[in-house]
């Protein structure tokens, strides 16, 4: 680690003198001339330990000192002091200086000092990483998957969940997009208040109004007492709003007042209510095309997509199935009382050549009949739902037991055809055929192409 060293001195050749004996043992350092520069330059930059003197116009090496002590704990401070006020740097040790060193300095005995306090500070550096290291993976834990592209998406969480940024999460049905809300919330610094979720496309349109602001006493027929709305119970939190494609134009403006202006009123109500909430969306359209169509405000658009994460589909990232299958297997296993642990080739074959329509949704689901329809303890292609083994025999010639060569010589020239949509000169290619031969034997087994 290149740690950098902050010398607070009024005295111009006690600063620059020590500068240079600590650049010579390979540090950086910057330099202030007063308490109040030295505040600044901590503020602003990275600092790793601050030498300081003692005595100094406007604001004390003492109230330097606290401030450091109160506002960085991390960083130490190294006092300068003159013989005569040995026991006032004593006094600063009790304040939380690291150590004194008395002036005129010897450079040795500080040079030590700084590496010994520096140590310490790398040490409390990279206990803190491994913290936030720990932190990051607990926050997604439900998360499987490492492929490249998800941990592309990982990294974007990282990044916005200490933000109070809005974000807007796209992707797929079923690829996992609540389980990114989760994460962004469960890592950010709300992750003591609540996550309120609201599935936007469940509600008719009056309700989900109702529903999100809540209503007073007769808002509406049915609205019998007063009710608290989801934004109201989310404060100082974060909301999901799960499929944000499909809530109307009235809502849209609030929510987005609520972004601009974090104010909204109940329903049927007078009084403006203030929250803090931070809005996390999600979609599965394109909500671009929704603005184009005008059913969709722009301002919102942009008000919630400050960050966008895309989680790709599973297609796109198979080599996360088999973490996947493995992690399901386990939940299935033990929510069935079965001990269901490996998979047989092909059925591996299967899953793996399946392009995944509903994604991780689908592959959670069809993994839980699996195991349910499982004999032993070896998933078998048979136990697939056949949704997913017949789209694997997309791919396949079945050609059954007990054909003739001319039959099963049919079946092939037929099925090679009609999957490159009867173009003759590519299905020749691929048998390894002449274009005349392929055109006598389609005659000759009367193939309708
Ligand atoms: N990476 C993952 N690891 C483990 N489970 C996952 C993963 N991604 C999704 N799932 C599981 O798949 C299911 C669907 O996930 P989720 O509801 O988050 O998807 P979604 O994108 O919000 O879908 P929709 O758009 O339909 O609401 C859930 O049961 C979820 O736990």
């Amino acid at each position: 680690m290149k740690f950098n060293i902050l010398i607070v001195d009024d005295e111009r050749n006690i600063r620059d003198g020590l500068a240079t004996a600590l650049k010579m043992d390979g540090y950086d350092t910057v330099t202030a001339a007063t308490g109040r520069e030295a505040v600044a330059i901590i503020q602003k930059d990275v600092v790793d330990l601050v030498i300081s003197d003692l005595r100094m116009p406007e604001m004390s090496g003492h109230e330097l000192l606290q401030h450091v002590v109160r506002q960085y704990p991390g960083i130490p401070v190294i006092i300068l002091t003159g013989h005569g006020t040995i026991e006032t740097a004593v006094q600063s040790m009790h304040e939380g200086a690291y150590d004194f060193v008395t002036k005129p300095v010897n450079l040795d005995r500080l040079s030590l000092l700084v590496r010994r306090a520096l140590s310490n500070r790398e040490l409390a550096l990279q206990h803190r990483a491994m913290q936030e290291e720990l932190e990051k993976q607990r926050g997604f834990k439900d998360i499987i998957g490492k492929s490249p592209l998800m941990r592309r998406v990982y990294d974007v969480v990282q990044q916005v969940a200490p933000t109070r940024a809005s974000v807007l999460v796209t992707g797929e049905s079923g690829v996992g997009k609540e389980l990114i809300a989760n994460a962004i919330h469960a890592s950010s610094p709300r992750k003591d208040k609540p996550l309120i979720r609201v599935h936007c496309a469940a509600l008719s349109e009056s309700l989900l109004e109702s529903e999100l602001f809540g209503h007073e006493k007769g808002a509406f027929t049915g609205a019998a007492g007063r009710k608290r709305g989801r934004f109201e119970l989310a404060n100082g939190g974060t909301i999901f709003l799960d499929e944000i494609g499909e809530i109307n134009p009235a809502v849209q403006i609030k929510i987005l007042r609520v972004l601009q202006e974090k104010t909204f009123e109940r329903v049927g109500g007078e009084e403006t209510l203030e929250v803090d909430v931070r809005i996390i969306a999600a979609t599965n359209r394109d909500l671009k095309k929704e603005i184009e169509n005008g059913t969709f405000r722009e301002d919102l658009f942009y008000r919630l997509n400050v960050v966008n994460i895309h989680v790709p589909p599973l297609r796109d990232r198979k080599e996360d199935i088999p973490l996947l299958v493995s992690a399901f297997m386990q939940d299935f296993s033990e929510e069935n009382g079965k001990r269901v642990e490996g998979i047989d080739p092909r059925a591996r074959a299967a899953l793996y050549s399946y392009p995944w329509p509903g994604n991780i949704r689908e592959l959670r689901n069809s993994i839980e009949s699996a195991v349910v329809m499982s004999k032993d303890s070896v998933i078998q292609l048979e136990d697939l739902p056949p949704s997913i083994t017949e789209a694997d025999d997309a791919d396949l010639i079945r050609i059954p037991l007990g054909s003739s060569m001319e039959d099963a010589e049919r079946r092939i020239i037929e099925s090679t055809l009609l999957a490159n949509k009867g173009n003759k000169s590519k299905t020749a290619e691929i048998l390894g055929i002449g274009r005349k031969t392929l055109h006598r034997k389609v005659q000759e087994y009367q193939i309708e192409a």
